[in-house]
């Protein structure tokens, strides 16, 4: 049933074994991350690694926490508990505060690309200057180096030169998400955090960002945590898979292996579910009554 999902998703020049590369050091380690919005505890105790040249596919249903953990890596949200270090400087987020917390989204270390970027990017920008943010933010560079570390970002992401006058309204959806995605390159980070960043387009512009982000953590030696709830996608392109349920990593291996051989019934169920929607399957009455067996038994 995995297969069908692993293999008819997989995008064209896709991540096949011999395209993969070696992962490097630890650039993103989250242990024992706990996380508490209002009254309810959301994450609970989340223990996650992603190396250098690595994607790590974090999967689950909605409300399953994956946003909230790509937040609080971001130091967006506190911790309660447990700690999540970034970078080769293995800098401790969980904890920062005030100037510490800007001084270090200054450096850009970890970048954050969403799903929908027509709501990530700013419609009134330019491309030119939606991708210059970060550099500017930083600070000590002049106009030239800024000019440079554009052009040099739209080109790591396939975009013409030729379109830093335009607005994203003036964009196609999967060039928008080029643009949001050479706006977090530009500031050279180690771990880029993509949160479902091909869930708002069609399937051959799925396919090609994909492709690049396969590319770009083989080129840039980035650490690259993908979440989604789409398993095709994680399938196509990541080395491990964490299975994130109700805010608990219920499953983490080699994507193959857990696609293929999954041993936590919530994972089993995903798969199934994928695989059933995938088959064009519209027994959604099915699908239920296959989630709430599963669920029961957890
Ligand atoms: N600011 C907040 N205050 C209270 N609860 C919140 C807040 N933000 C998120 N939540 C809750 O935390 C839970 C996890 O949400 P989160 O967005 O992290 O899930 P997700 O797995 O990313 O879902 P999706 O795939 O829909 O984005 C949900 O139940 C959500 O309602």
């Amino acid at each position: 049933m995995s297969e069908s999902v692993v293999t008819e998703s997989r995008p064209d020049t896709a991540a096949g074994s011999a395209d993969r590369v070696r992962p490097g050091p630890v650039l993103l380690t989250a242990a024992g991350v706990r996380v508490r919005l209002g009254r309810r505890e959301i994450l609970h105790g989340v223990d996650l690694s992603v190396r250098s040249g690595e994607i790590v596919g974090l999967i689950g249903e909605t409300g399953s926490g994956k946003t909230t953990f790509a937040r609080a890596a971001l130091g967006l949200v506190p911790t309660t508990d447990g700690s999540i270090t970034v970078g080769r400087e293995a800098t401790q987020v969980t904890g920062l505060h005030g100037s510490r917390l800007r001084a270090f989204r200054r450096t850009g270390a970890v970048q954050y690309v969403f799903q929908d970027p027509l709501r990530s990017l700013d419609p009134d920008l330019t491309v030119g200057r939606s991708v210059a943010q970060g550099l500017v933010l930083r600070g000590g560079l002049g106009a030239a180096q800024i000019e440079t570390g554009v052009s040099e970002a739209l080109h790591a992401v396939g975009l013409e030169p030729d379109l830093t006058g335009r607005t994203p309204g003036q964009l196609s959806g999967g060039q928008r998400q080029r643009v949001a995605i050479a706006r977090a390159l530009a500031v050279s980070p180690q771990v880029l955090i993509c949160d479902e960043p091909v869930s708002a387009l069609d399937a051959a512009h799925r396919n090609h960002v994909l492709q690049l982000l396969n590319g770009l953590r083989r080129d840039r030696d980035l650490g690259l945590l993908l979440i989604s709830h789409d398993l095709g996608s994680v399938a196509a392109v990541s080395d491990r898979v964490a299975v994130l349920y109700r805010g608990s990593i219920v499953e983490e291996g080699p994507t193959a292996q857990v696609l293929a051989h999954p041993e936590h019934p919530y994972t089993r169920m995903l798969l199934a579910s994928a695989a059933s929607l995938h088959a064009g399957d519209a027994g959604a009455a099915q699908r239920q009554a296959l989630r709430r067996e599963v669920l029961a038994g957890i």
